[in-house]
């Protein structure tokens, strides 16, 4: 058995699943690749018997580029397929969103795995949240390589139920959808060129290569935004407004970060952000 993982991952602990998940695969004698598409192109599924598609979960949401992807491979066919997701503070319901993608591009997905990954989401660290911090933890690495050895041997199912989300957060998940963000919101990030010393770095860090510079050295958004919000956060300069920091969002994300506070089971740390870098304290 020779399976494919595709995944994409910008703050490496979907990364560090997909690593893992190859390893179990491996465990079972059975060959795994990865490839993030980040960094590359996936290749032909001409050669695999199983295809794996990891993903972090954004806006309750599976990533715009994420589901680009899983729609313009080629060779698509019916072969056995599994999801993993990793999650700040709550994926809600993207993981069927992941399933549902999966089997209309023809494939068969007949397991998922979840877990937590550090979340750099800009909207809680400006509220001074940094959830999950240490995750992926070891424990969730080992399930990860389980998982991975269990796809090839005999496949996981997936969970019936799903915990229903706070109504603000379905809210969300309509705001963060693919049309909104093609639609709209990807039009709506402001530079401040006052501030701006076109240093190019929120070019280097997009994801989806959105960013070029123009003639002056200032950065210009394409028509390929994916809201991950990368390039706002790592001005080190506050040069770039996105819409995550409207008086409206600001609203929300007080809301989001006050269930965060409440929550037992979710770690977290106290940050402040300077100049496009994190800070922790304890
Ligand atoms: C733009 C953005 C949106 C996010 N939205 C959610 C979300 O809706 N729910 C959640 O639990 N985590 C959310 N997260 C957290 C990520 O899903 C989590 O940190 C994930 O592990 C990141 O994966 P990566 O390190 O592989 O990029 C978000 C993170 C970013 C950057």
């Amino acid at each position: 058995m020779k399976c494919l993982i595709i995944y994409y991952s910008l703050t490496n602990s979907t990364a560090l699943i997909a690593e893992n998940v190859a390893e179990g695969i491996r465990t079972s004698g059975s060959d795994a690749v990865i490839c993030n598409i980040k960094d590359e192109a996936p290749p032909e599924l001409d050669s695999f018997d199983m295809l794996g598609i990891g993903t972090p979960v954004y806006g309750f949401n599976v990533p715009i580029n994420v589901l680009e992807c899983i729609e313009g491979l080629s060779n698509k066919r019916n072969i056995p397929s599994f999801a993993f997701l990793t999650y700040g503070t709550y994926a809600w319901n993207a993981g069927e969103l992941l399933k549902k993608a999966m089997i209309t591009s023809g494939f068969k997905p007949n397991g998922w795995f979840f877990s937590h990954g550090a979340d750099y989401f800009l909207g809680y660290l400006k509220k001074g949240c940094f959830a999950s911090p240490n995750h992926p933890t070891e424990e969730e690495k080992e399930a990860a390589r389980r998982f991975g050895h269990d796809m090839v041997t005999a496949g996981t199912g997936w969970p019936e139920s799903i915990q229903p989300p706070p109504v603000i957060y379905r809210i969300e998940q309509i705001f963060l959808g693919r049309r909104p963000i093609r639609l709209y919101f990807q039009k709506k990030f402001k530079l401040n060129k006052d501030k701006c010393i076109r240093c190019g770095i929120c070019m280097k860090g997009c994801p989806s290569k959105n960013i070029s510079l123009n003639p002056e050295g200032f950065p210009v958004w394409g028509r390929n935004c994916i809201m991950c919000l990368s390039c706002e956060l790592h001005c080190p300069k506050e040069a770039i407004v996105s819409p995550i920091s409207w008086p409206v969002m600001n609203l929300i994300m007080k809301y989001n970060v006050s269930h965060i506070l409440k929550d037992p089971d979710i770690e977290k740390l106290k940050v402040t952000l300077h100049n496009g870098k994190i800070e922790t304290y304890k």
